[in-house]
């Protein structure tokens, strides 16, 4: 038997992403623990006060007593007062430092998540991100604290039985009704909190793709169709959610309805021992006072129930999310300082998840350092999928794809790309200023290296020329910058830092033909001496290029030298 078949695949119960945190803030809530327990144990001071003034006080008309009594009991309400405001605030700290916890981990998650693993549109995602709110929500709400008031409940009832003895059984008899009640509504609860939170994804996603590309909608009339989408959203969602709070409100009804119960029945029974001379007014007072006490919590820990089953649902959510794979090698990747810059795929066959069809099939290339080949093909013929592949944005279903003889694979993949300058097909900008878009933070691109790449790319024309330039700040996406405009941000956010490895896709179709040759024109002092693999549908842009890969159907069906591949291309034509 192999050694790896005796490890027994332990899965932790709770998820690290989620216990690690609390225990960092196990700290604050024990503060919020002691802070509880000493507001239990005021709240049977002051009904032991009650007591004593009925039982004591009244009979001996002992003002001085009473004075006395008061003046502590008002350090008692003063204590009590502060430490309810403390509690309040350090449950919302250690909330807090839980979201923050959570938040970034599943942040860096959803950044380093395989694209090929990666479930449901951006709407989803993002409606799956905001469940985190209700996490927090959990986490930081003074509900919470009723679990370390479920102990009180039993020295509250021992201390009702002590002053009222039988009367105990009132409160007593009422726990099993509440929690029954409890028990009976989490199974609908939780069924309906997991589809009210699957109608809300479905609401976000809808919401997303409006707003996202509003423009389009409105060009092309989409309008009616996704308001009729929005429509059966909503009314699918505020079914489920009124579902949930309805199933919610049943068990603290029933708490509330207990607790009257059982007040009542302190008082009718209690008149009764009364007139026997079994108790005292005050035992029974105070009796009647700890009985809204000891069913206090419950009806607290029924709110928390309904809270719980919400928790639960986004918990199992966040937590298939963060058991989704992320990219990169599972043990210690690699950090190359610099590439030398060959690529090489072997017998490289892909297909997108779900796809009937390979998008990548038998691919051999083999790139030498500071070769520049050009990639033609028809529409979806597989040429972006190439480009995808040679940053490890997806890995082969089949064959390897090795970048300085080392299969991709085992790069990290930030540092990897660090090391490849690409400007993708869909050229998207990110929300900030034009500074950021082309330096993103990074250290090795200073304002200098910034000028020069915008200079190469042709933002400096547009951006150097307005005051304040590149600080101009884009909407989201690049919105409000022309399609030529965004694309020459991307090609400089790509140059910038002079990175050995350049992959472009179609990186100026939507520019004018003479900005295309100025571009053209700079370009090639740019990229002597690194590897560039130019995917393009336009001729003018071969200029650039030393060899030509054309792709057909996912597979390689002409390489050679440029002007041979061309002379090819152009006798088939004219066959
Ligand atoms: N994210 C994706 N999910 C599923 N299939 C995809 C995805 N992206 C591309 N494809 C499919 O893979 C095939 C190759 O697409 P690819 O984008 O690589 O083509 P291309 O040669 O770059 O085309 P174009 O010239 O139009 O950019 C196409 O059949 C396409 O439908």
């Amino acid at each position: 038997m192999r050694e790896d078949r005796l490890l027994v695949d332990h899965k932790p119960r709770f998820a690290p992403w989620l216990v690690e945190p609390m225990l960092r803030n196990r700290a604050t809530y024990m503060k919020v623990a002691v802070a509880a327990a000493l507001i239990n144990i005021f709240a049977l001071v002051s009904s032991l006060f009650t007591m004593t003034v009925y039982d004591r006080i009244v009979p001996n008309e002992g003002s001085s007593s009473l004075i006395g009594l008061s003046i502590g009991l008002i350090f008692v309400i003063i204590f009590d007062f502060v430490l309810r405001l403390l509690r309040v605030y350090f449950v919302d700290i250690a909330g807090a430092n839980i979201d923050h916890d959570v938040g970034e981990t599943l942040f860096a998650h959803l950044l380093a998540l395989r694209l090929d693993q990666k479930r449901g549109s951006t709407g989803t995602l993002t409606g799956l991100m905001r469940e985190l709110e209700t996490l927090r929500d959990f986490f930081a709400s003074v509900t919470l604290t009723a679990i370390i008031d479920v102990p009180f409940i039993i020295v509250t009832l021992a201390v009702i039985a002590m002053l009222g003895g039988i009367l105990v059984v009132l409160p007593l008899a009422m726990i099993p009704v509440v929690i029954g009640a409890g028990l009976l509504a989490t199974p609908s609860l939780d069924r309906l909190s997991s589809r009210s939170l699957g109608d809300g994804l479905v609401k976000q996603s809808v919401l997303v793709e409006a707003i996202g590309s509003l423009e389009t909608v409105k060009a092309i009339g989409a309008g009616p169709m996704l308001s009729r989408r929005w429509q059966a959203a909503l009314v699918s969602h505020s079914e489920s959610s009124l579902g949930q709070r309805l199933a919610a409100a049943v068990p603290m009804t029933v708490a509330n309805s207990a607790s009257t119960i059982a007040y009542c029945g302190i008082i009718i029974v209690g008149v009764g021992l009364l007139r026997s001379n079994t108790i005292t007014t005050g035992a029974l007072l105070a009796c009647s006072i700890l009985c809204g006490r000891a069913l206090a919590p419950l009806a607290q820990i029924a709110t928390l129930l309904s809270r719980l089953s919400a928790t639960r649902v986004a918990y199992r959510q966040i937590s298939a999310l963060m058991d989704t794979p992320t990219e990169g090698p599972t043990g210690d990747a690699l950090h190359p300082a610099r590439l030398e810059g060959a690529i090489e795929l072997r017998n490289v066959g892909f297909r997108y998840p779900g796809a009937p069809e390979r998008a990548l099939d038998g691919v051999n290339l083999a790139i030498k350092p500071g070769e520049r080949v050009g990639f033609l093909g028809r529409v979806g013929s597989g040429k972006s999928t190439l480009a995808r592949l040679m940053l490890g944005l997806y890995e082969p279903e089949e064959g390897v794809v090795m970048i300085d003889g080392i299969d991709v694979r085992q790069y990290a993949p930030a540092q990897l790309r660090a090391l490849i300058g690409s400007a993708m097909q869909d050229n998207v900008l990110i929300a900030g200023s034009v500074r950021q878009n082309i330096c993103l933070d990074r250290a090795v691109v200073d304002q200098d290296e910034m000028i020069r790449a915008a200079e190469i790319s042709g933002t400096h024309r547009f951006m150097g020329q307005i005051a304040n330039g590149y600080d101009l700040r884009l909407a989201d996406r690049g919105d409000g910058l022309s399609g030529g405009q965004r694309q020459s941000i991307a090609i400089a956010r790509a140059l910038a830092g002079s990175p050995p490895v350049l992959i472009f896709d179609e990186p100026s179709s939507a520019m004018d033909a003479q900005t295309e040759s100025d571009l053209i024109a700079r370009l090639k002092p740019e990229i002597a001496g690194k590897t560039m693999i130019l995917i393009t549908h336009r001729t003018s842009l071969l200029a650039l290029v030393d060899r030509i890969v054309i792709l057909d159907g996912g597979k390689v069906v002409a390489d050679g030298p440029r002007d041979a591949v061309l002379q090819r291309l152009a006798r088939g034509k004219a066959a």
